[in-house]
């Protein structure tokens, strides 16, 4: 095989494209003020310790995206099981990390790749307390 395909043979390291843990550290804190500036999430983070979550975030994208931090928080259904998280909401807080990725150093496809794993959690984080449908 001549062909090789260095960057896509194996599982991208998104958190070396990305810059590590500062860069990680600066897309967390202007991912949340988007987040917190969005009339239609702000309000399921009022009482919310901010800088906790800001940490756990740091800890959580370092891990989803391959870098060497072990995320220490809750499991993930377990952290939003109380809170009536609907798809629209999981849609805006993806759009909102989609947009800040935009300000750092990764191709769109690299972007649409992170959006991807992190939609692996959407059952995860939707509608545990909200909608007891059927
Ligand atoms: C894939 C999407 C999401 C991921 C990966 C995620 C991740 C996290 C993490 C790691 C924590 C900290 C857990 C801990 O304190 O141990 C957390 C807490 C929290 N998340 Fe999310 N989250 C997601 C979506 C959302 C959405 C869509 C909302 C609301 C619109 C939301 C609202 C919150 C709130 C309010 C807390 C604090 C809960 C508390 O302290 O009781 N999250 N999330």
């Amino acid at each position: 095989m001549s062909q090789q395909m260095p960057e896509q043979a194996e599982r991208k390291n998104f958190y070396e494209a990305i810059g590590g843990a500062p860069a990680i550290a600066a897309m967390v804190e202007q991912f949340y003020q988007r987040v917190l500036a969005d009339p239609e999430l702000k309000d399921f983070f009022t009482g919310v310790p901010m800088d906790r979550l800001r940490k756990m975030q740091c800890e959580f994208f370092s891990a989803a995206l391959g870098g060497p931090e072990l995320y220490k928080g809750r499991v993930i259904a377990h952290a939003h099981q109380r809170l009536p998280i609907e798809r629209k909401h999981f849609q805006r807080f993806v759009d909102h990390l989609f947009e800040t990725l935009a300000g750092f150093s990764l191709s769109e496809q690299d972007r649409y790749e992170i959006i991807a794993r992190i939609n692996l959690y959407a059952e995860d984080v939707i509608g545990v307390g909200a909608d007891f449908g059927d």
